[in-house]
């Protein structure tokens, strides 16, 4: 077992990291639960049928234990999913030393975060991520859901008490989660530095690279990269706008072709690659696009989709992100591996790179 341990403002918190974690629950989570009342099990209907009992056992071996099943998917990230949530938590008669567990990818954890973060005006809650992709989403203490109007753009910062990643639930994971995954990984690699991006491409060609037994070595690496950058700034109130690179454009994505049409992850590679372009052309960047989106080509991503959407769909989209002040663009660019920067990007500078790469 590895385990990367995080500094937040409230606590500082253990990512533990290992294959078959999920038997070992009862052990690893004794102390931090020590004095806690019951655990709310928050489970994607996926993964309730496979990883369900066993977790279940486990916490009944610490506190009383009541299961919620969610609806897998995007969707779930929604106001009618935190109400039913958070209807269960009162009717399951959890209180303020009661302890919410998400046990799934993202979508599980940022929804079971926030209800935590809300519930009682905040009870702790605990990280069991089943996806590649919760290497990100595990960590960081940021919790949401979606609103009409944009992703995410309802939400609170609010770290856990643990995260307890069981590479073994990996093994269950469809490809094109592995490949939506991968791509926040990439995203890690581009921010950290030449010899994790290059290490990457040396490796991984396919998705079935990406199953390599090397990957809770990249995902402890891709942990590390994140957790340096949320302990300087939790509230992003400046560097955290790094770990959004690929995000604008991915975000816009998702919304405006339909949550569930695009994985996050195929979103934020296309976002990746067009903030490259959008570099290149700031004057901040010298990046080979070709090169760049041949590999992320072969490993499956949609670097094409913003095609699919009008520009100015687009841009109006991006207009609401959360990092736009004033409905300025403020863009991540990145000058090269491990040099990302912020900066104001004009609306019609935008629109033109769309049309140039896209029409
Ligand atoms: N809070 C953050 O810092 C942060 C960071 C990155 C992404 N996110 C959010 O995370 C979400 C995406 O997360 P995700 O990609 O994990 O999606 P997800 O939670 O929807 O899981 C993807 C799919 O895989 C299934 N699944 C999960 N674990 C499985 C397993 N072990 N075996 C088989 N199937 C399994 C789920 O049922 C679902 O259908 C997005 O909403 C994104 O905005 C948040
Ligand atoms: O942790 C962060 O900070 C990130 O930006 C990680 C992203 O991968 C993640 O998708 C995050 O939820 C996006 O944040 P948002 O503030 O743009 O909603
Ligand atoms: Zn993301």
């Amino acid at each position: 077992m590895e385990t990367v341990q995080i500094q937040a403002e409230k606590r500082s918190y253990p990512v533990m990291i290992g294959e078959g974690l999920r038997y070992q629950l009862a052990d690893v989570l004794k102390e931090t639960t020590a004095g806690k009342s019951r655990f709310l099990l928050v489970v994607d209907e996926a993964v309730d049928a496979l990883y369900r009992e066993e977790t279940e056992s486990q916490l009944a071996r610490l506190l009383p234990v009541s299961t919620y099943v969610m609806p897998g998917g995007e969707q779930s990230k929604s106001v009618e999913e935190l109400s039913r949530l958070w209807e269960f938590a009162a009717e399951s008669e959890m209180d303020r030393k009661s302890v919410f567990v998400a046990l799934g990818g993202g979508v599980a954890g940022d929804l079971t975060g926030f209800a935590a973060a809300g519930y009682m005006r905040g009870v702790d809650y605990i990280q069991l991520p089943t996806t590649l992709l919760a290497q990100d989403s595990s960590v960081g203490g940021k919790t949401g859901i979606n609103l009409h109007a944009g992703k995410n753009l309802a939400g609170a910062f609010h770290p856990p008490l643990a995260v307890i990643y069981d590479t073994g639930t990996l093994h269950t994971l469809p490809d094109a989660e592995w490949r939506s995954g991968f791509a926040e990984m990439i995203k890690h690699a581009y921010l950290d530095g030449e010899a994790f991006l290059q290490d990457l491409k040396a490796r991984v060609q396919s998705v079935e690279d990406m199953k390599s037994p090397e990957v809770a070595s990249w995902i402890k690496r891709s942990i590390e990269v994140k957790a340096r950058i949320v302990e300087e700034d939790e509230r992003e109130q400046g560097v955290r706008a790094f770990l959004n690179l690929g995000h604008t454009l991915g975000h816009a994505l998702e919304k405006e072709m339909g949550y569930g049409r695009i994985t996050h992850g195929e979103g934020v590679a296309a976002g990746l690659w067009f903030a490259l372009a959008v570099s290149n052309n700031e004057g901040a960047g010298h990046w080979d696009l070709e090169k760049e989106k041949a590999w992320l080509e072969s490993l499956g991503y949609p670097v094409d989709a913003p095609g699919r959407l009008s520009a100015d769909t687009i841009v109006e989209s991006m207009k609401r992100d959360k990092k736009a002040s004033h409905g300025e663009i403020h863009y991540v660019l990145l000058e090269k591996p491990g040099k990302p920067m912020t900066a104001k990007v004009e609306e019609n500078t935008i629109r033109q790179l769309l049309d140039r790469y896209y029409k």
